[in-house]
């Protein structure tokens, strides 16, 4: 039996914590919980999980795995004391590692103290595909996202303009660093995309406003001169945070499936 911890018990969080309980009970225990908010202790069937006071105090726990799904800037101030005390580290806030510095220190600190930074498919997918046709070379791959102008507004690219509620429009394009810096909460998914594949300068991102999107929409095409994927992604927006889709929660439990697992698919 693994243990893990949570940094973040948000909408994604809350999702997350109930598929390890309801899904994984045969592989995992959640040893606690930490939420920069003030948050109510999930009940482990008659028992409370523990929720932390303090990140120090995830850190000494012994928990195997530590998955971020707070923010951009959790994995900024996290992840690297979570890796140097030997714990292995999920990154949902992908856009984090578009910071090239961040990105070689992670993988540096994972190296030197022998443990994984795992990235989950979130609320994409594909990535298997990505990544053989970027290994391939010559590799083009872009990623359009579609959402509801209420998933986008408070993105700091709008500073404060509220997008049209009878309009469809394209509000952004450019790539997924300027992406992750615009819409922080929305692009994860872009960045994600970006280093699985060709690096977050040559991935293009463009990101749609439309008031009649029945869900969050990924589409991302990759290409080189001998195969192409189209790859389109839909899922229904979280009820407490319309910005971030189901599927990303759901993407960290099968994630952890995968690794409780002797079979490993790519
Ligand atoms: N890879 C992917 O495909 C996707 C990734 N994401 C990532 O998942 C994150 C969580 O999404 P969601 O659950 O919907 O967001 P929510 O805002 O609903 O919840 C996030 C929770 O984490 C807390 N938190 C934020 N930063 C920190 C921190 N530094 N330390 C401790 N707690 C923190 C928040 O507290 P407070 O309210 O005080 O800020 C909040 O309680 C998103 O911000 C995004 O980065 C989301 C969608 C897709
Ligand atoms: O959940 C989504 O659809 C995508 C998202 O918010 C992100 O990548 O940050």
């Amino acid at each position: 039996m693994k243990k893990i911890s949570i940094i973040g018990y948000g909408a994604l969080g809350k999702i997350l914590t109930r598929a390890v309980l309801e899904k994984l009970e045969y592989a995992y225990e959640i040893a606690g919980i930490y939420d920069q908010a003030k948050i109510d202790a999930p009940q482990a069937g008659a028992k409370p999980i523990h929720v932390y006071t303090t990140f120090e105090e995830l850190l000494k726990d012994d928990a195997d795995i530590v998955v971020e799904i707070a923010g951009v800037g959790a994995v900024r101030a996290y992840g690297q004391k979570v890796l140097a005390a030997k714990k292995d580290l999920i990154i949902t806030s992908v856009g984090a590692l578009a910071d090239d510095r961040l990105y070689v220190d992670l993988r540096k600190a994972a190296e030197k103290n022998g443990r994984r930074i795992h990235i989950p498919s979130g609320a994409v997918g594909g990535f298997d595909i990505i990544r053989t046709i970027a290994l391939m070379g010559g590799a083009d791959v872009e990623i359009e996202s579609t959402k509801a102008p209420k998933s986008l507004n408070g993105a700091p690219y709008l500073e404060e303009r509220v997008l049209p509620a009878d309009e469809k429009r394209e509000i952004f394009a450019g790539d997924a660093r300027a992406a992750i810096a615009g819409f922080p909460k929305n692009t994860n998914v872009a960045v994600a995309t970006a280093i699985t594949g060709v690096g977050v300068e040559k991935t293009r991102v463009r990101i749609i406003s439309d008031p009649e999107a029945a869900g969050n929409t990924h589409r991302i095409h990759a290409e080189n001169e001998r195969a192409a994927a189209d790859i389109a992604i839909t899922s229904k927006p979280d009820p407490a945070n319309p910005k971030s889709s189901v599927t990303a929660a759901w993407s960290v439990a099968a994630l952890l499936a995968d690794l409780a697992s002797p079979v490993r698919f790519f």
